[in-house]
């Protein structure tokens, strides 16, 4: 079966077509904010797949997606619901982003539990599962991306900056100065946290990054054992592989 796999996030919406092996081919994303009936004809217009899973943590571009794609093929939302195949010990189930059960569904598969799964995306979402597995539930920060933006907004002379690894820890210029306070500050942000969820979670948790700025900032981070790009895909296609009964 080739599945139609979507991770409908809020800045990139992330595509891939997994084939019967396993394998992701066409792989891209667009920003969610362009998803449209006229962008998706444009990105799936020529491919070929059976069915598809959507994980969406923005209900409008869900509705969009939903209506593009049910009238074409058998569509999946994922839930927690969903075949998971791990525990959910939290309050209320139905209130955690797909994203993030998502997350916790592909580490246990591709990696081990405990674990802390670390998403960099326009949030930084921390998400534990124990060793049971089941997921615990975690912590919401600003993403990378709000640090960069927020002083170029609020402020009259700073810019709007790329966020790259700086030079130096003492800035010689504007950009550098906010280059480190940003990605510097933002792995003692990232630290903090991974040490005291450690210190609350029995057994030795492994920490695994995903989403866009994993790479950037767990470089500088030896607590974070592995960056997994594409962890959150592939927890999607568990659970789609699962719900339609093709496992490969
Ligand atoms: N080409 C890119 N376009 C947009 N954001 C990017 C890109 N490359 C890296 N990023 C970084 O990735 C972050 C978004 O990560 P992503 O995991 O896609 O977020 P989400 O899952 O919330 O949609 C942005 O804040 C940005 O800093
Ligand atoms: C926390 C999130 C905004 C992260 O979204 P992202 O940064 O991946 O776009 C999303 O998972 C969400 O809206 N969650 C619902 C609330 C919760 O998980 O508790
Ligand atoms: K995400």
């Amino acid at each position: 079966m080739r599945l139609l796999l979507i991770d409908n996030s809020n800045t990139r919406t992330k595509l891939t077509l997994s084939l019967p092996g396993g394998a992701f081919q066409h792989t891209c994303w667009i920003p969610t904010a362009d998803v449209s009936p006229e962008a998706l004809e444009t990105t799936l217009g020529n491919l070929s797949f059976d069915g598809a899973v959507i994980c969406s943590v923005v209900p409008e571009k869900s509705r969009i997606l939903h209506d593009f794609l049910a009238p074409r093929v058998p569509v999946h939302h994922l839930t927690a619901e969903s075949p998971l195949e791990i525990g959910i010990d939290y309050p209320e189930p139905d209130r955690i982003g797909a994203d993030r059960l998502a997350n916790a569904v592909g580490v246990v598969a591709r990696h081990q539990a405990p674990a802390v799964v670390i998403d960099f995306g326009t949030a930084v979402t921390f998400d534990v599962v124990s060793a049971a597995p089941s997921y615990l539930g975690g912590v919401i920060a600003p993403g990378l991306g709000a640090m960069g933006e927020y002083l170029g907004r609020k402020t009259a002379l700073l810019p709007l900056i790329d966020l790259e690894e700086p030079a130096h820890a003492i800035g010689r210029s504007t950009v550098e100065a906010m280059r480190a306070g940003a990605v510097i500050g933002y792995r003692g942000l990232v630290r903090e946290i991974l040490a005291s969820i450690r210190r609350e979670l029995p057994g030795d948790a492994i920490a695994v990054a995903t989403g866009g700025d994993a790479a950037l900032i767990a470089r500088g981070v030896p607590e974070i054992q592995r960056v997994d790009s594409e962890l959150t895909l592939h927890g999607i296609e568990l659970v789609g592989r699962r719900h339609f009964g093709a496992l490969p």
